[in-house]
């Protein structure tokens, strides 16, 4: 490289580096961040149109003085000249004559984050030597006198300057044939190593010190000598042992070596980082990070990864060795790796498939839940014949707090698995799933590979919970990213866009679970066997309480049952009157309630029985004087008295009867994912020209069967006597009628209102009350026919709860009585109605519709 025909200025900006040394003819890459190089680089580089205003000169091995407070490096130290510098820029005195190079900008990058920064790329032209300074700031402008004089450098000149001068001839020959020797030694296919072997061929040879002295492994140390060296026969007498002793290195990492094929090429791929890091044809122990790099590089090689991966990996340990650390890309690559050789490729549980374990564990730990656990048991059975089995996957539905998740860890620990839940709620962003490209910043891997990483083995238990609350966004569709983490045909190659590698999934046991299947998107619902989990009765909520959640909530409170008992009937009254759920959270929280109450009085009365190793005799009680609290007679038993001081009143005191105690209220039974839930419905008329009101924020639906009920009713009027408010044949005669379904902030809708609201109406228009203890669900026909609805186990639960005695299902569902414990069945007395005539009669006491003349069984069926 000549630089023939260029000049430098006579005033040059200064940049101060401690990155390393440029060298005439050499690159290199400088991260800028002090204040004063970033001042230079905005007002000189980034401003500048012109050629000379991208020549700056580059002082090595010097820290801004803003910043530096230490000691003055070893460099310093050696009384290299560039102290000059520093010492003029703190004391504003110039007198020492600083040599630098003079470079040429040829490319400058910058980022804003994290924070600003900007890497330049400079090549060397030739050194010059600060005559003055000119100004500190907001950059150092010094007056400089080029030292490498342009004819310097022109070959014809050179020969005969090599002819004229003996010894330098003879020098720069050896190191010319030094330099070739090196090549030799090197893999001409690099095209680093070709580069140079032409460069050694073309350049001048009086450039070859410095070109050569910047490519192989030597010190900063050793680069600024060869900078200082103005003189050129100087400066071969010092580049010529840097070189030699790269060869010797190189012969010597050569013979103890096993020569392998990629030998050379991996020693020799280290010299083409033209940066400042410099990196060396010696890659042996020294460099700062060369350990890293090697750590990194045996773990890639110790794992027993798919070759694919390891492909992938081999590659970015390339790119990671050329790669100077200031780029945003190093820390990047660096993770990824370290996130590759974390991952389980080949780590495994062996799995414990016993049957009759897996049984009793499963009932240890959860108590009821009949139906599910068969069906976990009948899964792990086929797994323990058949252990390559693929799908299907689990999904429990049900209301909260009935289990599904701890059901989940329960298979885990049958099956001796690690266990790791992904929370699905409010996902809306399909990398959330997949993980983001790298060319992202800020970019991770998704939940799946980050729980691989956590667990650190390929087959663990993974519990999607809440999938159906799965979101959708601008950002993708998280549903569908699953379609392919779910399918046990496609899971075997799982890819996340961090990763861009596949991943086998097929080892991972996947289950799911959801509140409700309405929201589940189809395509995933397809993948999944649902298996659902309704409500407790308060029997077994009674049972669970006995056996988990007192006994873990005491646990939890350090407490034993020496010091607190909750008798049955108080988790009755707990579950009855503090509780109204499907499920048995707010009960363990009730629970906790009590166990804290009792934590507190059993701290109190240790604290006051300690310094006599006294807990409850009379004397204790003596020497605690008056202000002192009374001990607690242990074991404390939560009586009614105790429940009601420690939970206050019972919120779910009220009475169903209380509110059907006009005409125009009745009773439904609701379905939501939270289970069962009875549900009142109102109704006033009103003088009017007969308009429907709706109220209590209903669906569509909804609305439609309460104009089915209305046009029903107004078709049978005159069959069952229903008048208007001055005894009208037609009911809206002149009337407006309100429906109103109570919780109005609750959005509700459905069909299966439609028997209520006709129960609701008809007890209106008559004038009759609906029975007190009856409550409804069932989709209307036109015709008066009652169909089928779905949840009939919670909603029949949610009635027993409520203290319903009877419960009026259409008929269509006599099928899933079936699934109602048998205890509820047998306190409840459960009518199927075929039609509305039916479900009236059954409604009201004494019977409906015609019946009010002649009283019959309000369980005889119609013959309409
Ligand atoms: N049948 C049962 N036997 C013993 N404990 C139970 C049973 N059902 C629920 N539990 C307990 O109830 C608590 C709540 O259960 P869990 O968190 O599994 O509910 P969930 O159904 O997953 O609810 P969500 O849908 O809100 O996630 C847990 O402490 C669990 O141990």
């Amino acid at each position: 490289m000549s630089n023939n025909g260029i000049q430098i200025p006579r005033r040059l900006p200064l940049l101060l580096t401690h990155e390393g040394v440029l060298l005439p003819g050499s690159t290199v890459r400088i991260s800028v961040n002090t204040p004063r190089n970033m001042q230079l680089v905005k007002s000189r580089l980034l401003k500048g149109t012109s050629l000379k205003s991208t020549i700056i000169g580059v002082i090595p091995n010097t820290r801004d003085p803003d910043h530096d407070t230490d000691d003055l490096s070893p460099l310093h130290r050696y009384g290299h000249p560039a102290s000059g510098v520093l010492l003029v820029l703190s004391t504003c005195l110039f007198t020492v004559l600083s040599i630098g190079t003079a470079g040429l900008a040829v490319q400058v990058v910058g980022s804003n984050w994290p924070k600003p920064h900007y890497t330049l790329l400079i090549t060397g032209l030739c050194r010059f030597r600060v005559t003055a300074l000119l100004n500190e700031r907001p950059f150092p402008l010094a007056e400089v006198e080029q030292l490498d004089k342009l004819e310097q450098f022109s070959p014809s000149i050179s020969l005969e300057e090599t002819e004229r001068d003996g010894e330098l001839g003879a020098l720069s020959q050896a190191f010319y044939t030094a330099a070739l020797q090196l090549v030799d030694m090197l893999d001409m296919s690099v095209p680093v190593v070709a580069k140079l072997k032409r460069l050694l061929d073309s350049l001048p040879r009086e450039t070859l010190p410095d070109v050569v002295a910047s490519m192989i492994r030597s010190s900063n140390k050793e680069k600024l000598q060869v900078l200082d060296a103005v003189g050129l026969e100087e400066r071969f007498r010092r580049a010529l042992p840097l070189l030699t002793r790269q060869i010797e290195g190189l012969k010597l990492l050569q013979k103890s070596r096993k020569p392998r094929p990629d030998d050379e090429r991996r020693v020799t791929e280290r010299t083409r980082a033209p940066s400042g890091r410099q990196f060396s044809l010696d890659d042996e122990a020294g460099e700062e990070d060369g350990n890293d790099f090697q750590v990194l590089e045996r773990k890639v090689h110790g794992v027993n990864m798919p070759e694919a991966s390891l492909k992938v990996c081999l590659k970015e340990l390339k790119r990671l060795k050329k790669m100077p650390q200031s780029m945003p890309d190093y820390s990047l690559t660096i993770n990824y790796l370290d996130l590759m050789v974390e991952l389980p490729w080949d780590r495994n549980t062996k799995d414990r498939l016993d049957i009759g374990a897996a049984r009793v564990l499963l009932d240890n730990d959860h108590y009821a839940m009949d139906k599910l656990k068969r069906r976990v048991l009948e899964y792990l059975a086929v797994r323990q014949l058949k252990n390559t089995l693929k799908g299907p996957i689990l999904c429990f539905v049900g209301p909260p707090g009935v289990g599904k998740t701890s059901v989940g860890r329960s298979i885990a620990r049958t099956l001796g698995r690690e266990f790791h839940r992904i929370s699905l709620g409010g996902v809306c962003d399909q990398s959330d799933i997949r993980g983001h490209r790298r060319t992202y910043v800020g970019s991770m891997p998704g939940r799946i590979i980050n729980g691989l990483k956590t667990v650190g083995v390929n087959n663990p238990v993974f519990l999607l919970d809440e999938v159906d609350k799965l979101g959708k966004s601008l950002q993708g569709d998280p549903a569908a990213a699953l379609l392919e983490v779910l399918d046990p045909e496609q899971n075997h190659s799982f890819t996340d866009h961090y990763l861009n590698v596949a991943f086998d999934l097929s080892q991972v046991l996947f289950i799911a679970t959801a509140n409700s299947m309405a929201t589940i998107p189809p395509a995933l619902l397809d993948r999944m066997e649902l298996l659902h989990v309704s409500g407790y009765t308060q029997e077994e909520k009674v049972e669970i309480a006995k056996r988990h959640l007192i006994p873990n909530q005491l646990e939890q409170h350090g407490l034993t049952s020496e010091h607190i008992q909750i008798p049955e009937d108080t988790t009755l009254d707990v579950i009855r009157s503090y509780t109204r759920e499907a499920g048995v959270r707010s009960l363990e929280r009730k629970i906790g309630a009590l166990c804290r109450a009792v934590a507190v009085k059993v701290a109190e009365g240790q604290k006051v029985t300690e310094p006599k190793h006294e807990s409850l005799d009379g004397s204790a009680q003596e020497a605690r004087g008056q202000n002192t609290a009374a001990p607690p007679e242990r074991p404390i038993v939560i009586d009614h008295v105790a429940l009601k001081d420690i939970l206050g009143a019972p919120p779910f005191e009220m009475e169903v009867s209380e509110r059907l105690t006009l005409p125009g209220v009745a009773l439904g039974l609701a379905w939501t994912p939270m289970g069962g839930e009875i549900m009142y419905v109102e109704a006033s008329r009103m003088e009017g020209e007969g308009q429907l009101t709706l109220t209590g924020q209903l669906g569509d639906v909804m609305k439609e069967s309460a104009h089915l009920a209305i046009s029903w009713l107004r078709a049978n009027a005159k069959n069952y006597q229903l008048t208007n408010m001055v005894g009208g044949p037609d009911p809206l005669d002149g009337t407006d009628i309100h429906l109103h379904f109570p919780a109005g902030a609750v959005t509700k809708d459905g069909p299966s209102a439609g028997v209520t609201i006709v129960t609701c109406l008809a007890s209106l228009f008559s004038g009759r009350l609906v029975r007190s203890d009856v409550a409804m669900t069932g989709e209307i026909t036109l015709r008066g026919l009652v169909l089928p609805v779905g949840g009939i186990k919670d909603k029949v639960l949610a009635a027993h709860r409520a203290g319903v005695k009877r419960v009026i299902l259409p008929r269509r569902n006599e099928k899933d009585l079936e699934d109602i414990p048998a205890n509820v069945r047998s306190q409840l007395d459960l009518v199927t109605a075929g039609n509305l005539e039916e479900v009236l009669n059954a409604a009201f006491d004494g019977g409906f519709a015609r019946a009010a003349k002649a009283p019959e069984n309000p369980r005889v069926t119609s013959k309409l």
